[in-house]
């Protein structure tokens, strides 16, 4: 690859510094660096260790000084919703206080007093979790009112590590409209929503697109690394960037299968009407003015879990080879129930529903991780059936991406479940999506459009449909 850009994808499980740049008409990708990413415990907070996770992306950078060709830029994206906070002179006032952390319990309901849940939803379009900005913005404000009063610069995760490579401070749109504090019609903050909940509105930055070239490397980075290239901003939302690499079809349904799997489609336009309000879908802000009207499912989250419950002695494979091997009797577990967002034990957790609610109780390996994916797929399938519902429309296939779509047994599950045709990958949709944007902000690609045609040419894509077995059943 003569031009070539770096895609950093940081989801909650794992990041991974990917070069790609196009190769006789197709995207080739060379994955340069991959690392680990977990939540931490820090100063009593669930926590992200974002000074280790810059330094993964400078290991990233700085292993590409020994290539004869230099990247011509590099993009960031992560998970939505966290922040950290700066004060003045630029210092740290926050740690980066992960979505899961338990001290936004109980502060949506005092938001809501506030501000009407409609009102919210018909202004943001966004759906309500716990666990959105606004409301890690309205604990703080309870919890540490101190630290806000300081605060001069609100930086969510990918434009934190923006600043630490450029020095430039903005907040890019679609990871932006994951706080559920910028107005879907005028794609920018909504000063009425802060000042009502008592925000510092000056500490919120440019709203900038995805394809803004945000700066290049700080003069001491550049130096470091070897090189400087150009700052990029893809959709830093994941699941924006994601979504991207998703072959078009009117009638297709994404599941951006990860830690978390978000599942929706694509629109032109935010859809707040009632039912989508009580169906609790949203309308994150994608790139070229998009919408991705999606759901959050407690996704794979639940299994990664699992796998650490059990030590990490077995591989994400071995859980679904011995799920494989259990025969139907599985309990049904709501997944999206709030008590498996983050539990002492996953594995106690699931047996312990099952227990309350008079149901099998799963026990070997093999039991609890089919119990995870046949309840994966069931809220896959519901959540399918609202999407119907709202846009009073059949969808005919589901694309399912990410690292999840290398489970053939749930995508089995989901096309047996939907009776639906599932096309699975590709695995690295996210990254994909990121070197799109970089792509089309360099003049290589021309739009979205071609650049889907180009991820169908380039990158396996597997089928499944209703399984015959099922079939006769
Ligand atoms: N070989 C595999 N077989 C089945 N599932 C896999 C495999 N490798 C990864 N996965 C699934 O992919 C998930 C990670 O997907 P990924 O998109 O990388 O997550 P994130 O971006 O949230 O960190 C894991 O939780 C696991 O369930
Ligand atoms: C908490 C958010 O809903 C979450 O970040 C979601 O939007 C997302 O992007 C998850 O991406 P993963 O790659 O971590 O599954
Ligand atoms: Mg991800």
């Amino acid at each position: 690859m003569k031009t070539y850009c770096l895609s950093v994808d940081i989801g909650a499980s794992s990041g991974r510094v990917i070069a790609g740049g196009l190769e006789n008409g197709k995207l080739e990708l060379v994955e340069v660096h991959r690392f680990g990413n977990q939540i931490i415990e820090k100063n009593n907070h669930f926590c992200w260790d974002i000074e280790s996770l810059f330094q993964e992306i400078i290991k990233g950078i700085k292993k590409c000084s020994a290539f004869d060709e230099k990247p011509v830029s590099i993009g960031i994206d992560t998970w939505g919703v966290d922040f950290v906070l700066l004060d003045g002179n630029d210092q740290l006032l926050t740690d980066a206080i992960a979505y899961r952390d338990p001290r936004t319990d109980g502060i949506m309901e005092e938001v809501t007093e506030i501000f009407m849940k409609e009102r919210l939803y018909l202004e943001t379009g966004i759906q309500f979790q716990k666990f959105n900005s606004i409301y890690q913005l309205a604990a703080l404000k309870k919890q540490n009112p101190e630290v806000l009063e300081k605060a001069k610069t609100f930086l969510m995760i990918p434009d934190y590590l923006n600043f630490l490579l450029t020095g430039v401070k903005a907040n890019e749109y679609t990871n932006a409209t994951t706080t559920q504090l910028i107005n879907a019609f005028t794609r920018n903050w909504d000063k009425e929503i802060i000042d009502r909940l008592g925000l510092n509105f000056e500490m919120f930055q440019e709203v900038m697109m995805p394809k803004t070239v945000l700066g290049n490397l700080k003069e001491e980075l550049a130096e470091e690394c070897g090189f400087d290239m150009n700052v990029v901003l893809p959709a830093t939302h994941d699941t924006g960037s994601a979504v991207l690499s998703v072959p078009q079809s009117e009638d297709t349904i994404y599941i951006s299968s990860g830690t978390w799997s978000l599942i929706g489609v694509e629109n032109y336009f935010p859809i707040c009407v009632t039912k989508a309000l009580d169906y609790n879908f949203t309308n994150e802000g994608g790139m070229d003015y998009q919408f991705r009207f999606l759901k959050n499912i407690m996704g794979l989250w639940m299994i990664q879990e699992v796998k650490r419950n059990y030590g990490n002695r077995y591989s994400f494979a071995d859980l679904v080879e011995m799920s494989k091997g259990v025969n139907g009797g599985t309990a049904i577990v709501n997944v999206d129930d709030e008590r498996f967002l983050k539990p002492e034990n996953m594995i106690e957790e699931i047996q312990k529903y099952c227990m309350e609610t008079n149901q099998q109780v799963p026990v070997e390996p093999g039991e609890i991780a089919n119990c995870v994916f046949e309840n994966l797929a069931a809220s896959y399938k519901n959540a399918i059936a609202e999407i119907e519902d709202i846009f009073e429309k059949e969808f005919h296939t589901i694309n399912v991406i990410g690292g999840g779509s290398q489970n053939e047994l749930l995508n089995q599950l989901i096309a047996d479940t939907t009776n639906k045709e599932v096309f699975a990958g590709p695995v690295e949709a996210t990254a994909i999506g990121n070197l799109i944007a970089q792509l089309i902000a360099l003049g290589e690609i021309s739009d979205i459009a071609e650049a889907r045609s180009i991820v169908k040419q380039s990158f396996e894509v597997k089928k499944f449909t209703r399984s015959t077995v099922n079939l006769q059943d």
